[in-house]
């Protein structure tokens, strides 16, 4: 029972309360801010009361990316985490030991600022800022419009056009071919996430798709777009599309019909010069027929909400990504939410008729798939990819991710017993620490080299994206601070650059803050090379291979990038990646199973992983999620 239910059972409780020193501990021990309080007090009248810590709860959430505060996930016993040993003893862990959860949840649904055009809103035992609560109305409701899009096409030609591409499935194997399925759906449908982990052919399925679809429509030709949330992405995006297209052998003039080019979402919806609102909107649609997003899981809640408005109700909408891999950056987390539930080596659940028009369209009417149950009114929409083309049995970086990823201790300790040559595994000790430091700036020399003989920026580019160092964390002789200085005094030594100021040749640096003006944005690499006159200039290499460059002066904020968490490795690919997680008594809170496996499957040729083994026992076991509500909003109960 509760602290709460034992009160309410009929104790009496010490109701009086400092709230000025509770509201001390909670900014003390960074769980809230002062301005956190001031919204709270704003919303609740100024009064401080059971209503107004759980404002300040749902605040908290916020700032931890959560879209909402889910009532049932409430620690009513410590709800805001604070740690007892810095607690004053006479101040209680609760800060609403007089009440019960019921009548503070029925304070709330009466409370003057909760409701339809008030600042908060209620759904589903879950407290929202309005904003949010809207965001998430807005794609459940696009979603369910796109899906239920009435889509005709020829069927015995795009089974025709399906054999083409896929083969006849083998009734003597009888294995499913989840690319063609995955095909199959999103040419019928008007709404389609793939998702499938690293190689499982994602990128290849939809220059498929896109290659049938406009065989299909050959007489109209599709208008498509490709995006990605970052400009790195987009650059991936475009490679891989390219390479895709090159290795399907495809007729010119189908080929000439698929894009090449991504960009980037905030791009394609034309951003609005000191504003966070964009060109294209509700009011003034996009042009296009079929939208492709790649790297859907690092698109947050408001940017996607932002671009299905500005999508045409005609037009298609197909989300590329790994469901496992971290969530954005910011609030949300709609991939993971809609691809909730999917089990590798199972069928996904798919409904009656789709199971029908599946077998038909892909296995010439033979049972292959069955019909299962879902409640979730966008099942039929989800395809699965299962099998990587990327890592065969030979690879250990893809056991390696798999074994994360499943959370087996089992296959772990296999993978590791076998030796494979892409894996190199490390335990974290003084000796391996400065190793690594060594190994670092000996990958980082060929782009200085480069950059000393006056190579072009792009090929520095290039040689620079081959090896990245990855850590945890930001802060501490592991994080991300102290190892790009010890990197940069390892470089110096051997006289590849001087940093003798705040920029030298030769400093990679990302940009850590949107400006939409220089259209720099979060993520962006640059390195400072000098120009013809000798200048030093950040030069950065856009989605399509063009160089840009500023003065130092005019960036917006930055970071050096020796070194870079995982959190901003998401959506690149570096041929041989590195990942440092830092000791068990610096582990915090923010290692976990889904940061481990984003680390893992930057790598593509070559992997390094220097941990003690109980971190990553640790970070396996430790999956986390945020608090959503819109998977509750797709129900059909
Ligand atoms: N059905 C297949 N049979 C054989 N090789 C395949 C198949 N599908 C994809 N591949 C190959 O596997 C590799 C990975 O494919 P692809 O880039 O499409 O995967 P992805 O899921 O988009 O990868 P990423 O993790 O980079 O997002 C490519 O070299 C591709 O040519």
């Amino acid at each position: 029972m509760s602290q709460l239910d034992l009160f309410a059972a009929g104790g009496e409780p010490e109701c009086v309360m400092d709230h000025g020193l509770y509201l001390n501990y909670l900014i003390a021990q960074g769980r809230i801010r002062h301005s956190d309080i001031a919204l709270a007090k704003l919303l609740n009248k100024n009064e401080i009361n059971d209503i107004f810590y759980l404002i300040l709860l749902l605040l908290q959430a916020e700032q931890n990316q959560h879209s909402c505060l889910a009532f049932t996930d409430i620690d009513w016993n410590n709800p805001f985490s604070l740690v007892m040993e810095l607690m004053d003893e006479t101040i209680p862990m609760t800060p609403w030991a007089c009440s019960t959860a019921k009548k503070i949840w029925q304070g709330l649904v009466n409370h003057h600022a909760v409701g339809e055009d008030k600042p908060l809103q209620l759904f589903a035992q879950r407290l929202y800022l309005s904003r949010l609560a809207n965001y998430e109305v807005t794609l459940a409701e696009r979603f369910k419009q796109m899906q239920a899009q009435k889509i005709s096409v020829d069927s015995s030609r795009l089974t025709a056009l399906l054999t083409d591409y896929f083969g006849v499935t083998s009734l003597s194997t009888g294995e499913v071919d989840w690319q063609k399925v995955a095909c199959a759906m999103a040419a019928t449908q008007g709404f389609c996430v793939l998702t499938g982990g690293p190689g499982t052919g994602k990128t290849t399925t939809v220059t498929k798709l896109l290659a049938i679809l406009q065989s299909l429509y050959h007489q109209a030709p599709l208008t498509i777009k490709l995006v990605a949330p970052t400009g790195k992405a987009a650059a991936r995006l475009s490679e891989s599309i390219l390479g895709a297209k090159a290795k399907l052998n495809l007729m010119p003039e189908v080929s000439n019909l698929i894009p090449e080019h991504a960009q980037t979402i905030h791009r394609l919806l034309g951003v609005i010069p000191n504003s966070n609102r964009y060109r294209f909107n509700a009011d003034n649609q996009l042009h296009l027929d079929v939208l492709i997003v790649d790297e859907a899981s690092m698109v947050d809640l408001s940017l996607l909400a932002k671009l299905v408005r500005a999508i045409p109700a005609h037009a298609r909408l197909i989300l590329l990504g790994d469901k496992d891999q971290l969530t954005s950056v910011d609030t949300g987390s709609v991939l993971s939410d809609l691809c909730q539930g999917l089990t590798l080596g199972e069928q996904p659940p798919y409904s009656e008729s789709l199971t029908a028009q599946l077998n038909e369209l892909c296995f010439e009417g033979q049972t292959y798939l069955h019909p299962r149950e879902s409640e979730f009114c966008l099942a039929d929409s989800i395809a699965f990819l299962q099998t990587s083309h990327r890592f065969d049995s030979h690879s250990g970086i893809g056991q390696l991710a798999f074994s994360v990823n499943n959370n087996s201790r089992a296959q772990l300790s296999h993978t590791i017993e076998q030796g494979y040559q892409d894996l190199a595994l490390f335990d974290l000790n003084t000796h391996e620490y400065t190793a690594l430091i060594i190994r670092a700036a000996m990958q980082y020399r060929t782009y200085l080299e480069l950059m000393h003989q006056g190579a072009n920026p792009v090929d520095i580019h290039h040689a620079f994206g081959q090896y990245q160092l990855l850590a945890a964390v930001k802060e501490g002789p592991y994080g991300v601070k102290t190892l790009n200085k010890r990197i940069e005094q390892q470089l110096s030594s051997q006289g590849l650059i001087n940093p003798s100021g705040r920029y030298y040749a030769g400093l990679p640096i990302m940009i850590t803050k949107n400006d939409y003006q220089l259209k720099l944005f979060n993520g962006d690499i640059g390195i400072l090379l000098p120009d013809e006159e000798g200048q030093l200039k950040a030069v950065f290499i856009d989605e399509q291979g063009e160089h840009r460059s500023f003065y130092p002066a005019r960036l917006p904020n930055h970071s050096s990038v020796f070194v870079m968490t995982i959190h901003k490795s998401q959506g690149s690919e570096f041929s041989h990646t590195a990942m440092i997680l830092p000791p068990k008594q610096r582990a915090s809170r923010g290692i976990n199973r889904q940061l481990v496996y984003t680390g893992i499957t930057r790598a593509k040729h070559k992997f390094e992983l220097i941990a003690q083994p109980k971190v990553l026992h640790m970070a396996m076991v430790k999956s986390v999620s945020r608090c959503s509500g819109l998977r509750e909003r797709l129900l059909t109960r």
